[in-house]
């Protein structure tokens, strides 16, 4: 059984807006699954509905195998947290923390013994007694958490938790969250317009562009085969050619480029000669010295435009014509190796089954 599925959902506001058209998903038990779109994609009124934030207007919402479509909130298997973390300033940690377990008729012993294990566990005993209005940013986002855990939630709803935090504390937060999402083996949904966020934290993504899903995959699949070109333009660590479709089986196919022929996995389906992307994954190409040109598919001639370090990594920009550059990414390691200085001609060859092909439009 799924641990969530979200079966056609729709949401049309009673302004007119259709903010998300055809939602289909289906989440298993402890997956860990970001929403992954640009401002106003729809990711946080597909949240909300799930929450029982927001009605919806078409389909079904279904959470271990019960239709929740027509549940109030309050009574749904799910706990949501807020990118303001929504605390309330004069109260204190721990109250802020049981708040969630008013609602619930519990004792005052056993709502002091929930919010006193979920404390330790987010490390936060020493803050109990403290204002929220009087704790930093990290502090707020872990009682955030843990007051959406503290009701032992079916599924934690994320909406951009991390938002508020600066790129460090992000950092930390992000591994924490990871390490508490594996430990306690809840099923987590998040929204991002993040993609390092999206792709260094979830099992899944689901690539949202207006109201609609564009693709559902793995990071491994969402990075390095996207299937349609907002994807593949949205992702943006894959270096973009235009082309135009050529032949060959399903799986590889050639595109042709003002720069020659690129050979790569296609999307199905897509028609001989139509316009298409083609991407490569920058860490994915071979770089070295083209003392002269041996022109063949998949090989990028170029001259090197510059060079830079960046940590482990080296980036060398190639420019391939006046309005073509590409980025090559290689350890510092190879790097090391190569003499190439920016002026000198170098060749970038693609490996076919890191280069994708998608339909333009
Ligand atoms: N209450 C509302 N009434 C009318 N339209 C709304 C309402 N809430 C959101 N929208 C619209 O619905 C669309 C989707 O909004 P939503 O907040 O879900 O996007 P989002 O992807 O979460 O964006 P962001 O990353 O900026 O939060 C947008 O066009 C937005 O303007």
């Amino acid at each position: 059984m799924y641990d969530l599925e979200l079966i056609g959902v729709g949401k049309t506001y009673a302004d007119g807006t259709l903010a998300v058209s055809d939602f289909d998903l289906r989440v298993g038990r402890g997956e860990f699954v970001a929403f992954l779109g640009p401002s106003g994609c729809g990711k946080s009124t597909t949240l909300r509905m799930i929450a029982g934030f927001e009605t919806i207007s078409r389909g079904d919402i279904i959470i271990k195998g019960r239709n929740v479509s027509d549940v109030p909130p309050e009574r749904r298997p799910t706990s949501m947290i807020f990118q303001n973390y929504a605390l309330f300033p004069h109260m204190s940690v721990a109250d802020n923390i049981g708040f969630g377990l008013d609602v619930k008729g519990l004792s005052s012993a056993e709502k002091k013994a929930k919010v006193g294990r979920i404390m330790e566990m987010l490390d936060l005993t020493a803050l109990a007694g403290k204002k929220a209005d009087r704790l930093s940013g990290g502090q707020r986002q872990r009682i955030a958490l843990a007051r959406g855990l503290v009701v032992e939630p079916h599924i934690l709803l994320l909406d951009e938790p991390l938002g508020a935090l600066d790129a460090n504390l992000r950092r930390v937060i992000q591994n924490e969250l990871k390490l508490l999402q594996k430990d306690l083996g809840i099923t987590f949904v998040f929204v991002t317009h993040a993609q390092s966020e999206a792709l260094g934290l979830s099992d899944r993504v689901v690539v949202m562009n207006r109201g609609r899903v564009e693709q559902i995959g793995t990071p491994q699949e969402i990075y390095g085969a996207p299937c349609t070109e907002f994807v593949a333009r949205f992702i943006g660590s894959n270096a973009l050619i235009e082309g135009m479709a050529g032949g060959g089986a399903e799986g590889l196919r050639l595109a042709r480029t003002r720069f020659g022929e690129m050979r790569g996995r296609a999307t199905p389906g897509l028609a001989e000669n139509t316009p298409v992307l083609v991407a490569v994954a920058a860490e994915a190409m071979r770089l070295s010295a083209a003392c002269e040109a041996a022109p063949g598919t998949n090989r990028l001639y170029g001259s090197v435009e510059d060079r830079r370090v960046v940590g482990a990594l080296c980036r060398f920009t190639l420019r391939l014509d006046a309005s073509q550059m590409l980025d090559v990414v290689v350890s510092t390691d190879d790097a090391r190796a190569m003499t190439l200085t920016p002026g000198d001609a170098a060749v970038a060859e693609c490996p076919p089954e890191r280069v994708t092909i998608v339909a333009r439009g």
